[in-house]
């Protein structure tokens, strides 16, 4: 069982992020989400953090795989992946300042950006979260802060049941 839910909320051609205020993610854009409750499936909680970090109320959300990442050999954790599609005229206005953080809708071709600094490393992952129907383990290798390597490894929809969680 994965630790977080991260959510990316899109509506045309935007997404939107939040600048978290926590010192770890200062100045980092980032999808919304966050930490399960004991005994919350990643499905309910993604779905609250949604709600608390932007008052938008999902009845439902696509969920897309999952992301984990090691530092070297420790297992740094993991994340299940999920996107809204919003209708184009869907209004929310921003930035807005929350408890969090900043909230803004940015364009999906800056968010790809790969020379783009202040951002988590979403471009690795994004690709096949929006185009692509598979879901996938999204595995980042770590060296400090560096990237060493990146696979994505195609989950068996099979094996996806209650609540959307998938079986490790
Ligand atoms: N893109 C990306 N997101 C990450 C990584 N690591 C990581 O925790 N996240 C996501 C998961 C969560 O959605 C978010 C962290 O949320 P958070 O620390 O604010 O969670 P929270 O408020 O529920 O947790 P807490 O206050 O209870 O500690 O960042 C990463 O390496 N890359």
């Amino acid at each position: 069982m994965l630790k977080y839910t991260i959510a990316f909320l899109k509506r045309g051609d935007e997404i939107l992020l939040l600048n978290r205020e926590k010192p770890y993610w200062m100045g980092c854009w980032n999808g919304v989400g966050g930490k399960l409750l004991p005994n919350e499936s990643p499905l309910d909680c993604v779905l609250r953090e949604i709600n608390e970090e932007t008052g938008i109320k999902l009845e439902t959300i696509h969920y897309k795989g999952t992301v984990t990442w090691n530092v070297g050999s420790f297992d740094g954790g993991g994340m299940y992946l999920y996107l809204a599609d919003l209708p184009a005229d869907f209004s929310y206005s921003t930035p807005t300042k929350t408890d969090e953080g900043i909230l803004d809708w940015k364009k999906i071709d800056w968010i790809l950006d790969t020379e783009n600094q202040g951002i988590a490393n979403l471009h690795y992952f994004f690709p096949a979260m929006l185009h692509d129907n598979q879901t996938y383990e999204h595995r980042f290798i770590y060296e400090g802060d560096l990237v060493k390597a990146f696979t994505s490894i195609p989950q068996n929809l099979e094996v996806c049941h209650s609540n959307q969680v998938p079986v490790k």
